[in-house]
């Protein structure tokens, strides 16, 4: 197939330079560069918010064999900053399909470089630590890509993917306002499908504007960027718990967890990916689940909080869930509405609804209590 043949480089803070071949949009873009595990699944990792400012390494090496679609997205369009991957197919062959991988990155503007060495890039990034990163199909020395790249980045990316007005999805008779910090829209259909009258706001949106809609619950959605970069979050939430039975979802529950006085820290590496086993520790059972993250709440600072380790990831031993000992708030590292990823935690938006019902009777009962 006759095919325009660009060269991209991909330069990494440490030095290190990819020559391969762009398969994306034209330009430069720099990015935090990391890597995502999951052996399909590329298109929500496309658009799934959390990615905002991040270059994605895929370590699966053939990306685009199923092609690209209207449904498989978890917002507008995608968040990354870049894409790196060993090879992608030309010919996508799935009855869904409507476009090639490359096709949508260069229609959405975003830039693919093909043919590096994704086995070296993850294990560098493995060895040293996310890092900054520069994806270009321009002729900039490397001097200066790696002087850009020793200056420091924006930090304000909440702001750049949530939604700037509130809206609505009803569906169903709970009332459940969702802070849209980056959410993913497989949030939001996960309360759908519970019956569930949806009310999506804004992330600077105040605890007393969340609470003039009379919400039966608050979900914290997940998002870019440090968690601390966030602070008016954190306000947010210390205001909103103990008013309202509130989950949350990895960067959910970070401000959780800063909102009641624990600590979160930079993993060297991150979690992504669709197969990271997760105990739960009331019932001892094991999930498979789906993360994207690169911070972590520092289990030595829940000592003196009101917070109760509930999740455990079972290869690095990091917190993975966390439950309030006396208010009706609970929250996950990882990602229970998938997308891309295995079902097994769906039912943690099950016990959701279940507080929030139960509160909403009287009858809830706290951690603590049910000891
Ligand atoms: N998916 C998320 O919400 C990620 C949370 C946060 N941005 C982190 O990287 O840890």
């Amino acid at each position: 197939m006759a095919y325009e043949q660009t060269t991209a480089r991909l330069v990494l803070e440490d030095g290190q330079v990819f020559e391969g071949q762009s398969f994306g949009a034209n330009g430069e873009s720099f990015g935090e560069i990391v890597f995502n595990t999951g052996m399909t699944g590329y298109q929500e990792v496309l658009t799934d918010p959390s990615y905002y400012g991040q270059i994605v390494t895929m370590t699966y090496p053939l990306i685009g064999n199923y092609g690209v679609n209207v449904d498989d997205v978890e917002s507008r369009g995608p968040n990354v900053r870049g894409f790196v991957v060993r090879e992608f197919s030309e010919i996508p062959s799935h009855f869904r399909s409507m476009d090639s991988i490359s096709g949508y990155l260069k229609k959405n503007g975003i830039l693919g470089i093909a043919g590096v060495d994704t086995r070296m890039i993850t294990k560098s990034i493995r060895s040293e630590g996310t890092m900054k990163a520069v994806l270009t199909t321009e002729n900039t020395p490397v001097e200066e890509l790696l002087a850009r790249l020793s200056e420091p980045f924006a930090r304000d990316q909440i702001d750049h993917v949530t939604t700037q007005s509130t809206y609505r999805s009803p569906g169903g008779d709970r009332r459940i306002v969702a802070m849209d910090f980056g959410m993913k829209s497989g949030v939001v259909r996960s309360l759908l499908a519970r019956h569930c009258d949806v009310i999506v706001v804004p992330a600077r949106t105040t605890a007393e504007e969340v609470l003039s809609w009379q919400p039966h619950g608050v979900m914290l959605s997940n998002g870019p960027g440090d968690p601390e970069d966030a602070p008016y979050a954190i306000e947010t939430v210390k205001k909103l718990m103990g008013k309202v039975p509130i989950f949350g979802i990895c960067l959910g529950h970070q401000l959780i967890a800063l909102a009641s006085g624990a600590r979160t820290e930079k993993l060297r590496f991150g979690h992504r990916g669709v197969n990271h086993p997760v105990k739960d520790l009331k019932t001892g059972r094991i999930a498979i689940t789906s993360q994207n993250h690169g911070y972590v709440v520092a289990p030595e600072s829940l000592e003196g909080t009101d917070l109760v380790l509930s999740h455990v990831n079972q290869n690095d031993g990091t917190v993975e869930g966390l439950v309030h000992r006396h208010l009706p708030v609970f929250c996950v590292q990882y990602h229970p509405e998938a997308r891309p990823g295995p079902d097994d935690s769906d039912y943690l938006f099950d016990d959701f609804m279940k507080m929030v019902d139960d509160y909403r009777a009287g009858r809830w009962v706290s951690y603590a209590e049910a000891e």
